[in-house]
């Protein structure tokens, strides 16, 4: 829905100076073999600009070495990147902010010494990668702490170190590994503001996490990955549709007969309660005349999906 009134209105919020040259990040076909191992297998989906994408998969499922190959640290046995739909360069790469599994900073270095370093290493002027560390450092409440060496901060400080090091500067894309992992509950929200300005400026942001109620509240996408391969990949509400439906009943007197109910799955009975899975069509329905013959129905209602359920449908 995009008329010249609110391109009027993103003008006047948002300078276009301040917009950056972003574009998708499109997977293609990504497999890595490690010896016997395909530990990424046929491996496709896009990043899209200004979107969140959660990355999630059970340990070993292949998230690391995607991105790895993604952020060009790692050779594909077969298959491609493209960014802004040709096949990305080591400048494209340069741009991007990258939080790899291996965090290696230096112990015996002070944060912002190090910090200016790394941006300097991203092609920042001294100035520039002074002042967005210096701004970053306040906004994750180490500020006090810029002149210690990073063998002095707890790990929860280090991982916010790590994370101004992908962030800072103006990344073109954000490729983060685990990024959330050890954070307190403060600096997990001040993370997701930082992730969310960023896709404000067209962004693509992909990020693994393990932390499936993270990825359900911050992504407009998710990608899931078990033993190397995509197995489910939309926005949340594009995986709900396909998961099977769940209903809980509440009756007036016990529940376990529907355990005994052709076509329909009791997944959880407690009492007067049971949580129900419709896996044949009509089922849903026979199930409540039944309840209702029987006695009292209190309750019969749709449970809309968690992402945990959604993920374990998927990755069983
Ligand atoms: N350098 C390597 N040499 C041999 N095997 C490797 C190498 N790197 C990864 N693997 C294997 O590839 C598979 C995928 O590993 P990867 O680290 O990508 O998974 P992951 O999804 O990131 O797991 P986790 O959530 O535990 O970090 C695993 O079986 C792993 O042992």
């Amino acid at each position: 829905m995009s008329t010249s009134g609110d391109t009027a209105t993103t003008t006047l919020t948002r300078p276009a100076a301040r917009q950056r040259a972003t574009s998708d990040i499109e997977l293609r076909h990504l497999t890595r073999s490690f010896g016997e191992i395909r530990a990424v297998d046929d491996v496709s989906f896009t990043v899209t600009a200004g979107q969140l994408t959660g990355f999630v998969g059970g340990n070993g499922a292949g998230k690391t070495t995607t991105m790895r190959m993604l952020m060009g640290v790692l050779s594909p046995t077969a298959g491609e990147v493209l960014w802004g739909g040709r096949p990305i360069t080591a400048l494209d790469r340069r741009r991007f902010g990258y939080m790899p599994e291996e965090r290696g900073l230096y112990p015996k270095q002070g944060v912002l010494d190090q910090l200016v370093y790394l941006g300097r290493l991203r092609g920042l002027s001294a100035s520039a990668a002074r002042s967005s560390v210096t701004t970053h450092l306040e906004r994750l409440g180490l500020a006090e702490r810029a002149k210690d060496h990073v063998e002095k901060l707890s790990l929860g400080n280090q991982q916010r170190v790590q994370i101004i090091a992908a962030l800072m500067g103006e990344p073109r894309a954000l490729v983060l590994d685990e990024p959330f992992s050890g954070l307190d509950p403060a600096a997990v929200d001040n993370m997701a503001d930082l992730l969310r300005e960023h896709t404000a400026h067209g962004v693509p942001v992909l990020f693994s996490s393990h932390q499936l109620d993270l990825v359900e509240r911050l992504c407009e996408r998710l990608v899931v990955l078990a033993t190397g391969r995509v197995v489910a990949a939309g926005t949340p509400d594009e995986l709900r549709a396909t998961s099977v439906s769940r209903h809980r009943l509440v009756l007036s007197g016990d529940a376990g007969w529907v355990r005994g109910i052709t076509g329909v799955h009791a997944v959880d009975v407690d009492g007067h309660t049971a949580l129900i899975e419709v896996v044949e069509p009509g089922a849903g329905r026979a199930l409540l005349e039944e309840a209702l013959r029987r006695g009292e129905v209190h309750e019969f209602s749709p449970q809309r999906p968690s992402l945990a359920q959604i993920y374990r449908e998927v990755t069983a």
